[in-house]
């Protein structure tokens, strides 16, 4: 079968015909940039560009492939709806002409699609690190689903806008790689909140560094180590919740060394695989549209003309993954020994008392590891007893080391909440949430993971990202990351989740309620 694949999502117009029976790394691509004459991408001369070049790229993989085409699959979103609309009718003009199937396809599913099959990895975690987006996701229960995102722009286009703040042209990630060669590392924000993050504390710092005179390059430097060290750490915090030992990478900033670097450390470090497709299928490229629609042809999941239309917010989690089996699943936790692994710390379970080492991370800038060991392991140990002292379940804490990064902490419950989810123990968690937001501090990472779990009680461990706060968006990203986390682990997370919000309203503040509902509900592709 030979499918033809067609991408116009904002900056690539590009085609490419995959032949199932060819080598999916062979596969030839035709790709047509734009580039804005100043500032960012403007969707409007973006969609010029699409409606010139789409027609010419065509042609040119046409005139490349070995023979007809089977099926037509084209970007149905997400991204900058006039290209999104132009590029669509250029594909469902196509698909009529060639009298083929027309395949919708999701960009961001197809950019963790084409890693996945370059690896052959089961299945992995997946990080999405592209110019509009960055997600962490897992397959489970036939969708993708995301296990963190950023939680204000993409990390492209962060990048971006601090480079057009410098006069420097789009796209910017390219020329911060090249600058940060010769940078030194200057303190900027760390912003990771569970496994989801966000970018705008630490742009708006970085521009205030370099109005403030900090050499650019130093920026740089410590931009990357900043916003890269963050997209490892969740990537990292995705494998430990899950228990797989497979990562792969997909996006435009997936082309960054640096970045690729430190993905390939932490893997190392923890024992796991890792597996980053060359460059041009990392970038926005048709070829990964062609795959990806072959195997949706394989699973008959064409569409009709009429229901083409396309979606600018398209998630990935919205998308029925047709051509995998219901049956796997990225979670595959194992029996631990007496030394458990977590995404931050080893853990040595002893009989009664266990202690928990930060070790160092050596992906990490050196500084902003040692700060972040310390600061954690500091607020771990105060907002555990804390929380005990709201009547919340704890492990009582023996002993401190914050310069070590190492607690000591009574052994508590019988296993990981993820291992014994139930409804009754999941409005448990609700409530010790609510006390903990009465007396204003969060949790900062209350996965299923970070509770124990004995006959029906329910403790909170892992208090390392918490912090005081008295505003309502960190109480609601207490129960975000929380939901999230169920649609990682669990059969019946969408039940779960009911029980959960529902028990928080019994107890808890509305407000904090309205707040989640507006923060599940906020556009991301800005
Ligand atoms: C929705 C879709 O239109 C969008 N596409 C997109 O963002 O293009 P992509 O090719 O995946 O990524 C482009 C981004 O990738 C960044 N980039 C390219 N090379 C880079 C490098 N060496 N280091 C860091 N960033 C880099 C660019 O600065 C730009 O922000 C997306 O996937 O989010
Ligand atoms: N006090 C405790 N009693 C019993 N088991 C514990 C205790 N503390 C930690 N564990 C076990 O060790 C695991 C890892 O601990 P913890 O979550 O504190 O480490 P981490 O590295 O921060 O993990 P992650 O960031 O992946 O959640 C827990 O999921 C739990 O199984
Ligand atoms: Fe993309």
């Amino acid at each position: 079968m030979r499918v033809l694949g067609i991408e116009g999502t904002a900056w690539a117009a590009s085609a490419a015909v995959y032949d199932t029976n060819a080598d999916p790394d062979s596969i030839f691509i035709e790709t047509d940039a734009y580039q804005p004459d100043s500032g960012g991408i403007h969707p409007r001369e973006a969609a010029e560009h699409m409606s010139d070049a789409v027609p010419e790229v065509v042609e040119t993989a046409l005139e490349a492939a070995d023979g007809p085409v089977d099926a037509v699959a084209f970007s149905r979103g997400p991204g900058l709806g006039p290209c999104l609309r132009t590029v669509g009718t250029a594909a469902r003009a196509l698909a009529q002409t060639l009298d083929v199937p027309l395949v919708g396809v999701n960009h961001m599913v197809a950019h963790l699609e084409i890693g996945r099959q370059h690896s052959e990895f089961d299945s992995p975690v997946c990080l999405n690190a592209s110019g509009a987006n960055a997600h962490v996701l897992g397959y489970r229960n036939g969708r993708y689903r995301v296990l963190g995102e950023t939680m204000d722009t993409g990390v492209g286009n962060a990048i971006d806008k601090f480079t057009r703040h410098v006069g420097w042209s789009h796209p910017g990630g390219p020329k911060v790689e090249e600058a940060a060669k010769d940078g030194e590392y200057v303190e900027l924000p760390y912003v990771v909140k569970g496994m989801d993050f966000s970018f705008s504390g630490i742009m708006s710092a970085a521009k205030d560094a370099y109005d403030a005179g900090v050499p650019v390059e130093d920026v740089c430097y410590s931009l990357q180590e900043n916003v890269f060290g963050m997209l490892t750490e969740v990537a990292e915090r995705a494998l430990s919740l899950t228990g797989s030992d497979e990562l792969v990478l997909g996006g435009g900033v997936g082309q960054n060394a640096r970045l690729r670097e430190m993905l390939r450390e932490m893997c190392d470090q923890r024992g796991a695989d890792f597996f980053a497709p060359d460059p041009r299928f990392l970038r926005d490229n048709a070829g990964m549209i062609a795959v990806l629609g072959a195997e949706m042809v394989r699973a008959g999941d064409t569409i009709a003309v009429e229901e083409s239309a396309v979606d600018s917010n398209f998630r990935p989690d919205q998308v029925p993954v047709t051509w995998r089996s219901d049956e796997e699943s990225v979670a595959r936790w194992r029996e631990e020994g007496s030394e458990v692994k977590g995404a931050e710390a080893t853990v040595e379970i002893g009989d009664e008392r266990v202690t928990k080492r930060r070790l160092p991370k050596s992906y990490r800038h050196p500084e902003l590891d040692a700060r972040l060991r310390r600061a954690r392991t500091v607020l771990e140990a105060r907002l555990t007893s804390e929380a005990r002292r709201q009547g919340v379940p704890t492990p009582v804490v023996y002993d401190a080391d914050p310069e070590e990064g190492v607690l000591v902490f009574e052994r508590v419950g019988e296993a990981d909440l993820r291992e014994r989810l139930t409804a009754v123990r999941v409005r448990d968690v609700a409530r010790h949430l609510a006390a903990i937001h009465g007396a204003g501090f969060v949790h900062g990472d209350p996965t299923t993971r970070n509770v124990r779990v004995d006959g029906e009680r329910t403790y909170l461990i892992d208090f390392g990202l918490g912090y005081n706060t008295d505003d309502a968006e960190d109480y609601a990203m207490d129960l975000h990351v929380f939901g999230q986390s169920l649609a990682g682990t669990a059969d019946d997370a969408e039940a779960l989740r009911e029980a959960f919000e529902a028990a928080y309203a019994e107890v808890g503040d509305e407000a904090t309620l309205d707040r989640l509902r507006e923060v599940e509900g906020r556009g991301r592709y800005q």
